[in-house]
């Protein structure tokens, strides 16, 4: 009796201390059993399985955060390659359902991709005042290329969200990675742009005193400068806005992330908006999977809606990832010239990560 609840209680301190290590080789053979038994499927688990990349950053720790308090991740693997020990274990004491474990460097990466449905990268160096976007491409770019060759190899068919920027090169550079891997599908890659859509909505629901809870903006191209393109004739509920409106708007749009870096005055680009930004998108890639309907979204992805690779616009999510592009819809005059303006960039940007990852 005595021995019996030793045990029981020996194998009660095993699960939690299991929390705060990476799986051993048994429970990645459990986590392949499962996969293979298609259990989500059959409802038997309850749940799906996150990675968070870069979880240790700005970005990282309040996404992490959202994530655990998300009720459709079971378990919730957090990745860098610093600090991961401490943001586990104090994300793992939040009372909400997901296991938490954390992976620290590279010796941990496949460990932490192992068996996930859903990848999330914020891994990568943010900007200063005065860098662009694209000044983040010599670091970023070889981040993210070494964070996709395991995901190729360990994860091959989790949906990837990519934060890291330049978000206009990094997924293209992500496409090359999977291609040559031959793992790549595009409705399963998706640029994260939720960010110019949740800022569009706040400005947008300010100048016309509503709740920017309820707007709904448009935005496509792409996530730097002019290659972000708000579609304001496209708002939801439908509304008019005078030129200076219009020029205002898409001004603060467009140069939202260089309004934060700006005020972060060196200390980093936009981080809490961000977190919440890409929850929300990540929870639209979990609702798609289980097979929720109607769940629409902009996202950078692979696209023939322009004449351009990857373009960013408007998007059905379902259990295979990118199910449907949605059309850009009229365009009125000023919008038609943004596109143009915003194509250029976007193109140069795509060559460049293309030529990165095959050099
Ligand atoms: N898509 C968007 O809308 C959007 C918005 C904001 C920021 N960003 C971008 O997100 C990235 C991260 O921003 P942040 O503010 O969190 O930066 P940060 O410096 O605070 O955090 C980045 C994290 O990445 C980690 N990291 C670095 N190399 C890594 C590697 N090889 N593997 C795993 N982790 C690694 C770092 O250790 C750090 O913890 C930047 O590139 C930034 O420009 C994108
Ligand atoms: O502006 C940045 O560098 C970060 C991010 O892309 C943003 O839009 O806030």
């Amino acid at each position: 009796m005595e021995q019996g609840a030793d045990s029981a209680a020996a194998r009660r301190m095993a699960r939690v201390a299991s929390h705060l290590r990476p799986p051993t080789s048994q429970e990645e053979e459990e986590v392949a059993i499962l996969k293979g038994s298609n259990c989500r499927a059959k409802g038997a688990a309850p749940g799906f399985k996150v990675a968070v990349l870069g979880a240790s950053g700005g970005i990282g720790q309040p996404l992490s955060l959202l994530m655990k308090m998300n009720p459709l991740v079971s378990v919730l693997h957090l990745y860098d390659v610093v600090n991961t020990p401490g943001v586990t274990a104090d994300i793992s004491h939040m009372n909400t359902g997901a296991v938490v474990r954390g992976f620290l460097g590279q010796p941990q990466l496949e460990s932490a991709l192992t068996g996930m449905d859903l990848v999330i990268i914020p891994a990568g160096i943010p900007r200063k005042p005065g860098m662009t976007r694209d000044d983040l491409f010599n670091i970023n770019a070889g981040i993210v290329r070494t964070l996709c060759g395991g995901i190729a190899k360990c994860c091959p068919n989790a949906i990837v969200n990519v934060i890291s920027n330049p978000v206009n090169s990094t997924v293209p550079i992500a496409a090359e990675v999977f291609k040559k891997a031959g793992t790549y599908d595009p409705k399963r890659l998706l640029g994260v742009t939720t960010l110019d859509v949740v800022r569009a909505n706040t400005f947008v629901g300010e100048v016309l005193g509503l709740d920017p809870r309820d707007v709904n903006v448009p935005v496509v191209g792409g996530h730097a400068g002019v290659t972000i393109l708000p579609l304001l004739s496209q708002v939801n509920p439908p509304c008019s806005f005078t030129s200076e409106e219009i020029s205002y708007l898409t001004s603060r749009i467009q140069n939202g992330g260089t309004e934060v870096v700006e005020a972060k005055a060196g200390a980093g680009s936009a981080t809490l908006s961000m977190a919440y930004a890409a929850a929300r998108f990540a929870d639209a890639c979990l609702r798609g999977l289980r097979g929720d309907a109607g769940i629409v979204e902009c996202s950078y992805i692979a696209s023939q809606v322009t004449e351009l690779a990857f373009f960013a616009s408007k998007v059905r999510l379902g259990r295979a990832g990118v199910e449907e592009v949605l059309p850009l819809g009229p365009l009125n005059e000023f919008e038609r010239a943004g596109l143009e303006k915003a194509k250029g960039e976007l193109a140069e940007s795509i060559r460049k990560g293309v030529a990165f990852a095959n050099k």
